[in-house]
């Protein structure tokens, strides 16, 4: 009863563990949390490229983590990280345990070693949010003047490793992309990023209480304070929705509607700062 299985993901400073009992969960389900992973992580580290490689080095495909049970897949975005060298023994202080059953999975979040997020999703939320992500993606580019070539096939072309023929000299983890070797479209972002950056101040979660009305409404999602009052009614979900989350950290509530929104993308214009953890 007890053949629990283990795949393990990594980027920089994350790890991502899923964990199943073999007998109970079909290799489609596997497929698409493994899928909402790296969804996940294209949206944190905003690229649509990601390429896998095992402890060898070896390239590989995303369907082929969980059709040979990969223990361990190592996950680099081309333009940012150096590719001949695996962060192998980086410290993974951000880890995320996905307990996979037949129809839910239950994710524990870490940072450092305590437990600081507990989350059950349905396995058909999961999918709908695997399914949502490629619409808020073409969202995103639209806005932009330079389209990755992909775009009509990421659907399934997700995470396909990319190989150079001559490997462009990329920048070692902590430095910023250079020029020459950044998609146009990353470097824009970032750009437009740092001129607003000066502006942003840090907020204790006190701050960010006092303004819990529809006439001053801060919310927190994902460690950033957006001030929201211009867009609860614009909220998809209606005002009274929001507003159950505002003048708090709503990232949690945020996550059970809705995992596949990019809050940063739609509300990046209201940000008013980073909330600091205090103690
Ligand atoms: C401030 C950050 C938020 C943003 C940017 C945001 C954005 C959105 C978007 C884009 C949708 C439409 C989703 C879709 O059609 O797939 C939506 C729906 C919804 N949101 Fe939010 N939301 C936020 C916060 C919240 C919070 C804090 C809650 C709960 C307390 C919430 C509850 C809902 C609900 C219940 C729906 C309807 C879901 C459905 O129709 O299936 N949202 N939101």
């Amino acid at each position: 009863m007890n053949n629990k299985e283990v795949i393990n993901l990594y980027i920089e400073d994350r790890q991502d563990t899923l964990e199943w009992s073999g007998d109970d969960v079909e290799i489609e389900i596997l497929d698409e949390v493994v899928t909402f992973i790296l969804n996940d992580i294209k949206q944190k580290y905003q690229t649509d490229l990601l390429t896998l490689r095992d402890q060898e080095n070896q390239y590989y495909e995303i369907d082929q983590i969980v059709e040979f049970k990969r223990p361990h897949t190592y996950i680099t975005i081309p333009q940012r990280h150096d590719v001949k060298t695996l962060a192998k023994n980086e410290l993974r202080t951000n880890r995320n345990i996905y307990t996979i059953k037949k129809d839910s999975v239950l994710l524990d979040k870490y940072k450092e070693a305590s437990k600081v997020e507990s989350i059950e999703y349905q396995i058909t939320a999961i999918k709908k949010a695997n399914q949502k992500y490629v619409d808020t993606l073409i969202g995103i580019f639209d806005d932009l003047v330079i389209q990755p070539k992909k775009r009509n096939s990421i659907k399934n072309e997700i995470a396909k490793p990319i190989q150079f023929q001559n490997e462009p000299e990329s920048p070692k983890f902590g430095q910023s992309p250079k020029e020459s070797v950044s998609p146009s479209w990353i470097l824009r972002k970032s750009l437009s990023d740092s001129s607003k950056k000066n502006d942003l101040k840090q907020f204790t979660i006190d701050e960010v209480a006092k303004h819990n009305t529809i006439n001053s409404a801060w919310i927190v999602i994902n460690s950033k304070v957006y001030d929201v009052t211009k867009y609860l009614n614009k909220h998809p979900g209606g005002q009274e929705e929001l507003m159950k989350g505002v003048g708090t950290d709503a990232t949690p509530l945020f996550m059970q509607n809705h995992p596949w929104v990019n809050a940063h993308y739609l509300l990046e214009q209201f940000q008013v700062g980073f909330l600091i953890n205090h103690k």
